[in-house]
């Protein structure tokens, strides 16, 4: 096992280097898969992540009301991720939002140190960078903000950034409004089930015990983008993922055997199904893997929002309701914290496999 402490990717792209430091570079096998993710951005053949129009959604019209809830449902089923569009929060918030994320990251590395986590004692809230603590000691291209935001009982604003002086209150002004959207979202997952609106909420924690967690995704210019990811492959553990971002492309979806690049909607909130729903509705909906491209000429930022059960407190498996003799379970259960343990034994299993 390696245990390095990982230089900020800010720090190295700054510094000039043309080439990037091996631990950065992909595996051989994987390497084939990655293109400019501009080039890829403009491909208009084959799928595309949709976008769903939430306008409808609670349209007085019942027959509109039923097609757009039909769309949401069928999205989440097929693909597990999707464009928002017309879901409720200002476009002046989410502006004020990536405005205060970037006026974070655009300070000194110098000072944004100040808030740096330590992964080896458990404090992982707070600027950081992936560590080589894997079998294979790969890094990503990216730094990171990553701090709880929800329930507000739960938050330590001590660590979050005081620069800019707005990034409390906005983040706090978000936060509010992506919970409130996450409950329309599992109400409306929950009647695609043919459920009760509040099974799924209830089920991963309600009101009291749902945490939303912000990560805000740095990804710096990079020399070699053909040689190296901002995110690995990887399926998010949440219940919801909730994405904005700088308008700058990178995220990829593998459909159907391919990597899909996900074009930049204006005004839109991307939407991952994570494994916490796909598991309680017993694979019905997806959750999809998904990774981070980087490029030469842009930073590109995003600003996640996971929504997750508490980490001991429910034993998540396949409801009930959806479990027949012809559809059996399909997950084990496994508490949230297993759920994650499970998950890392698995990558370190087939690290081992890969590194022989
Ligand atoms: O940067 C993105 O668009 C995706 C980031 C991501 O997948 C994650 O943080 O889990
Ligand atoms: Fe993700």
């Amino acid at each position: 096992m390696v245990t390095t402490v990982a230089p900020r990717v800010e720090s190295l792209s700054s510094s000039g280097i043309q080439s990037i430091p091996k631990e950065y570079i992909r595996p051989q096998e994987e390497l084939t898969s990655i293109g400019n993710v501009f080039e890829e951005e403009k491909k208009d053949e084959g799928p595309q992540v949709p976008t769903i129009d939430l306008k409808e959604v609670d349209s007085e019209d019942q027959l509109v009301r039923e097609n757009c809830r039909a769309e949401l449902i069928r999205a989440a089923k097929e693909w597990g991720v999707m464009h928002l569009v017309n879901h409720g929060i200002s476009d002046g918030l989410i502006d004020r939002v990536k405005k205060a994320g970037e006026a974070f990251f655009d300070l000194p590395v110098e000072e944004k140190e100040r808030y740096a986590n330590d992964q080896a004692s458990g404090k992982i809230q707070g600027y950081g960078s992936k560590l080589a603590n894997n079998v294979s000691g790969q890094l990503e291209w990216e730094d990171y903000f990553f701090h709880l935001v929800f329930p507000e009982e739960k938050r330590d604003l001590s660590i979050w950034p005081k620069t800019p002086a707005s990034y409390i209150e906005v983040t706090s002004e978000y936060a509010r409004q992506l919970r409130a959207l996450a409950t329309k979202i599992l109400s409306l997952l929950s009647l695609g089930l043919g459920l009760e609106e509040g099974r799924l909420e209830k089920e991963v924690g309600g009101l009291e015990e749902l945490l939303l967690q912000m990560k805000i995704n740095y990804y710096p210019r990079c020399p070699q983008p053909e040689l190296a990811l901002g995110v690995e492959a990887h399926t998010d553990i949440s219940a919801l993922t909730f994405i904005l971002h700088n308008m700058v492309p990178g995220l990829q979806l593998f459909y159907q055997g391919k990597w899909v690049t996900a074009k930049c909607v204006p005004n839109s909130i991307i939407m991952h199904i994570g494994d916490t729903v796909e598991i309680l509705s017993n694979g019905k909906y997806k959750s999809i893997l998904h990774r981070g491209l980087v490029n030469k000429e842009k930073v590109r930022i995003s600003w996640a929002v996971f929504c997750e059960p508490p980490k001991d407190k429910i034993i998540l498996k396949p409801l009930p309701e959806v479990v027949t003799e012809a559809e059996p379970a399909l997950f084990p259960p496994r508490t949230f914290a297993q759920h994650i343990e499970y998950k890392l034994f698995r990558k370190s299993q087939e690290e081992a496999t890969i590194s022989k």
